[in-house]
């Protein structure tokens, strides 16, 4: 070991992600296969000709998927071009049968744009390289789960053909915890856009690619000239499938490359592989240059207008636009209205419910108290959307005063929740109603007469007498009293 290398070197992570993406459509992109499984669907059964890679069998562009891309690339501040192409991106793998792969090259679908988000409480941006349409190749299911040690492997084509956006970022993260919330950010967005579903599984797909660089190559604003990333042999981290597995895989990675160079070794430009159940990347092959592809134009397919598509399609308000709205319209501050934008879904619910009582109140019911319970239930808010007429009826019993808040929240929604039942059938079954004002104070007069000792406690400046008696009247009243009026009409009684 050289008098140089045994010194620590300052280094620093360069990352940049290829995240592919399932967009959200009926059909697969060149054929008129279905994209949903019905759960315990046979292998190789959603597949005909086109997505089985036949001879002479002949793609159809899916409407529905360009329409997703373009509202992918609107919201990431993309440029839309006039015209889009596709090519064929050829490599030898059982996954595609056809030998290639139906994607784009030199003309996709979005140039450029970028992503802001937050990490630690800070705001960075990281900047889009280009987004483009392909095809998802077949799954594989290695016997005994591990590609390296399997004796065999299975194929299965159901999914071949579904649509995928690829969205490749910039070198521009420089640590994974960066990278990791920058998935949940776009994960965010697209489900806004309504075209990610990510509850199907697989629905996005991560290539992790790090190098590391000497700090002294860091400027002043985080950035890296062109060279300098250009010089650096990155690996490429394939089969990634959860944004915390990319937090790990990029973690493992920069520790694994970093000892290699502090021990005065080089890295190798390769693509490795993520092994989720021993956590760690594991070499593959070396990482295939551009020209290995031998990429051309996909002649069964004409270039497509996008232009049209552009004029016509409209995207929604967008997460952070809407978080704010709701800090401004609705006077939330800035943890309800985050959690209040979580998914479009959730943002939706509360709107509605938020036109039809104080805006706080409503944010208190469903920031905390609903989505509180759902979460303990693994349950989702579209489990409820059909039922905001319940909900808000059960605001109203409260907001009325007709029931304790500590009812409406401990046995009425969890009921509604866990029996399905209406607010009112719970109150009924519950016998949940308030107490009237004379029964509490007829328990008051009760508690007084049946405990002197603790009244003459409390005269005698013992507080915690008086707690004492609100106990009683709770009991007597079954809960259902006001503990703050209980509290003040006692002390009204025994003022001497
Ligand atoms: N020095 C670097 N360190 C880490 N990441 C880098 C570096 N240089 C480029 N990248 C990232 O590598 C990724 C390259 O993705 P791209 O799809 O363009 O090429 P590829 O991985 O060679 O192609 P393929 O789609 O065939 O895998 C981008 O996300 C880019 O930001
Ligand atoms: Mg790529
Ligand atoms: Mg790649």
């Amino acid at each position: 070991m050289t008098a140089q290398t045994a010194e620590q070197r300052d280094l620093t992570a360069v990352i940049g992600l290829e995240v592919h993406v399932q967009l959200e459509t009926e059909t697969k992109i060149f054929c008129g296969c279905s994209t949903r499984s019905d759960g315990d669907e046979a292998p190789n059964t959603r597949t005909c000709p086109v997505c089985l890679g036949l001879p002479g069998a002949l793609p159809v562009l899916n409407e529905g998927a360009v329409e997703a891309a373009v509202r992918v690339g609107k919201a990431l501040g993309s440029e839309l071009p006039e015209e889009t192409r596709f090519h064929r991106k050829n490599y030898y793998y059982p996954d595609l049968p056809k030998n290639f792969q139906i994607t784009q090259y030199d003309a996709p679908i979005c140039g450029g744009g970028e992503i802001e988000f937050s990490v630690d409480g800070e705001r960075r941006t990281v900047g889009i390289e280009r987004a483009h349409l392909e095809e998802d190749p077949g799954s594989l299911a290695h016997a005994g789960g591990s590609i390296d040690t399997a004796e065999y492997t299975l194929i299965d084509y159901n999914r071949a053909g579904t649509p995928l956006m690829e969205i490749v970022t910039k070198p521009d993260f420089r640590s994974a915890a960066e990278a990791r919330a920058f998935l949940a950010k776009l994960t965010e967005v697209l489900e806004y856009l309504g075209v990610f579903d990510t509850t199907r599984d697989g629905s996005l797909r991560v290539d992790a690619n790090l190098s590391i660089v000497d700090a002294t190559e860091v400027g002043a604003e985080g950035d890296i000239d062109a060279a300098t990333l250009e010089a650096a042999n990155r690996t490429e981290v394939k089969n990634i499938s959860s944004h915390k597995g990319a937090e790990k895989a990029l973690a493992y990675e920069e520790t694994r490359q970093k000892n290699a160079i502090q021990r005065g070794r080089e890295v190798e430009q390769e693509t490795r592989h993520w092994d989720e159940s021993r956590g760690i990347t594991v070499s593959m092959r070396s990482k295939e240059a551009e020209k290995d592809y031998r990429y051309f134009r996909e002649a069964d397919l004409p270039p497509l207008r996008v232009a049209d598509w552009t004029e016509r399609i409209d995207i929604p308000e967008l997460p952070d636009a809407r978080r704010e709205r709701f800090r401004e319209a609705y006077g939330l501050d800035s943890e309800s209205a985050s959690k209040l934008t979580s998914t479009k879904q959730v943002a939706d619910f509360y709107e509605r419910v938020a036109d039809r009582f104080d805006p706080t109140l409503a944010a208190t019911w469903v920031a905390d108290n609903l989505l509180g319970e759902l979460n303990y239930r693994d349950m989702a808010i579209t489990d409820v959307s059909e039922r905001l007429d319940e909900f808000a009826s059960l605001v109203e019993l409260v907001d009325t005063d007709e029931i304790s808040v500590k009812n409406a929240e401990e046995v009425v929604l969890r009921r509604m929740l866990d029996d399905g039942l209406a607010p009112g059938a719970v109150v009924e079954a519950e016998d949940l109603g308030k107490t009237d004002g004379e029964s509490v104070a007829a328990a008051v007069g009760e508690a007084i007469e049946d405990n002197p000792e603790a009244v003459e406690d409390y005269h005698a400046g013992e507080e915690g007498a008086l707690n004492y008696l609100v106990g009683q009247v709770m009991a007597a009243t079954g809960g259902s009293a006001d503990p703050g009026t209980v509290n003040e009409l006692l002390r009204e009684r025994l003022e001497p």
